[in-house]
């Protein structure tokens, strides 16, 4: 037997310790730095999990709004960053916009001493994520240059009223919340991983961040809720859907938004945006449609395939709820895993060991070297 025929895709391997998260552990599931999932979401704000995560802790009352204030302070982007956002091809994909904001912003604001300044990086990229997007967003869809601060004191709603141009609603502005929660952090997922990789060779934080970004970008991790977006568009009605989704599946085709490497059963994130999507789905006959699709869809995979939605299949339709053009949808995973990112680069720089593991040889055996005048046609 091949010695990596049971690790392809290093499925099943432990690559590393954390006290960050468990994912799927027996008994207790998703959590947070030993706090559910369930609990982090029914309870808490997004910028008390980002306080969390890149703190260690809950924050205290006086803590959080410091804390906020302190991001709210962070917003605004350097002349160079937003000159660079305005010079990108028209049809660069957002999730380009943000590994190039997060790179200029590198070059700008350096990280020369991590010890004293990764905290800060961290922060300022959490606060201008946002900020980078919508610049880059109305200057190409409209030409404005748009001012980025707003007054609101949360994440979300900063983006949401950046985006539409208003104060959005209260149950908006929850949704959006409890979303960046559940996206917040997933152990050594393929974005978590590379960060750590990235850091591990002692490279700064940015480095880290823009190589997680190209890894989250691809359909297999966060790019599969805008193409689970697509997929439910393409259906008219939830039959349409069932009659799709079947021949897709006998076409053995991958649908976008099921399945994950680690939860075998369910993946705890999906119950809950799924509960949004529904709420925000009200009684509009145009989301009512689209959400009864998205459950059609989830019981023909079940009953076919013995799969089930994971934590992106459902926010596309919660995102699409809120009024967010689907191209922007991943780039809010980024807004929001950038907390799970920056905890792991603390983790791996407090105990950094390179990581570089081996690969089984299976090309061809030594043979000798022909000088290129004697190698035929
Ligand atoms: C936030 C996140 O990143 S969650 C993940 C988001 N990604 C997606 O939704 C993309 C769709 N899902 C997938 O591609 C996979 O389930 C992954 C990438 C999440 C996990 O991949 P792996 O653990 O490597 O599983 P793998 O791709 O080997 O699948 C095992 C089997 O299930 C099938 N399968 C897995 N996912 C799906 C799917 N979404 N649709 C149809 N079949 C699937 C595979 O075809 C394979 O079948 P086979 O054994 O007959 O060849
Ligand atoms: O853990 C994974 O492989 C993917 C995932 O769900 C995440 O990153 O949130």
């Amino acid at each position: 037997m091949s010695k990596t025929e049971n690790t392809a895709g290093l499925a099943g391997v432990t690559a590393g310790k954390t006290a960050i998260c468990t994912v799927g552990k027996k008994g207790v599931g998703l959590t947070y730095r030993g706090y559910l999932i369930e609990d982090l979401a029914a309870k808490a704000e997004f910028e008390e999990v980002a306080y969390l995560m890149l703190y260690g802790e809950l924050p205290t009352q006086s803590q959080l709004s410091d804390y906020k204030k302190r991001l709210a302070g962070m917003r605004g982007l350097p002349d160079g960053v937003k000159t660079a956002l305005e010079v990108l091809p028209r049809d660069t994909h957002p999730m380009d916009v943000m590994r190039t904001g997060a790179s200029v912003l590198g070059t700008i604001e350096q990280e020369n001493d991590a010890e004293k300044q990764q905290n800060d990086v961290a922060d300022r990229l959490l606060a201008s994520f946002p900020s980078m997007l919508m610049y880059w967003y109305h200057f190409v869809e409209s030409g404005k240059r748009i001012d980025v601060d707003t007054d609101d004191d949360k994440i979300g709603a900063h983006f949401l009223h950046l985006l539409h141009g208003e104060k959005p609603s209260e149950d908006a502005i929850k949704c959006m919340s409890t979303s960046l929660i559940l996206y917040a952090e997933h152990e050594f997922n393929a974005s978590t991983f590379t960060s750590r990789v990235i850091t591990a060779t002692l490279s700064d934080f940015y480095s880290a961040v823009t190589g997680a970004i190209g890894a989250l970008r691809g359909p297999l991790h966060g790019g599969a809720n805008e193409k689970a977006m697509e997929l439910i568009q393409t259906f008219k009605d939830p039959d349409d859907a069932e009659a799709g989704l079947k021949k897709m599946l006998e076409n053995k085709e991958k649908i976008m938004g099921f399945g994950h490497r680690v939860y075998k059963k369910e993946d705890p994130r999906n119950g809950i945006i799924k509960e949004w999507s529904k709420r925000l789905a009200g009684d509009d006959p145009y989301k009512q449609n689209l959400y009864a699709i998205s459950e059609r869809l989830e019981q023909v995979m079940l009953d076919e395939k013995g799969m089930f939605p994971n934590a992106d299949f459902y926010h596309a339709t919660a995102y699409h709820f809120l009024g967010i053009p689907t191209q922007l949808f991943t780039p809010i995973f980024v807004i929001s895993r950038l907390t799970g990112w920056g905890a792991h680069i603390f983790e791996q720089r407090a105990d950094n060991r390179l990581i570089r593991p081996n690969a089984e040889y299976v090309g061809p055996e030594v043979r000798d070297f022909r000088p290129i005048d004697q190698r035929g046609a």
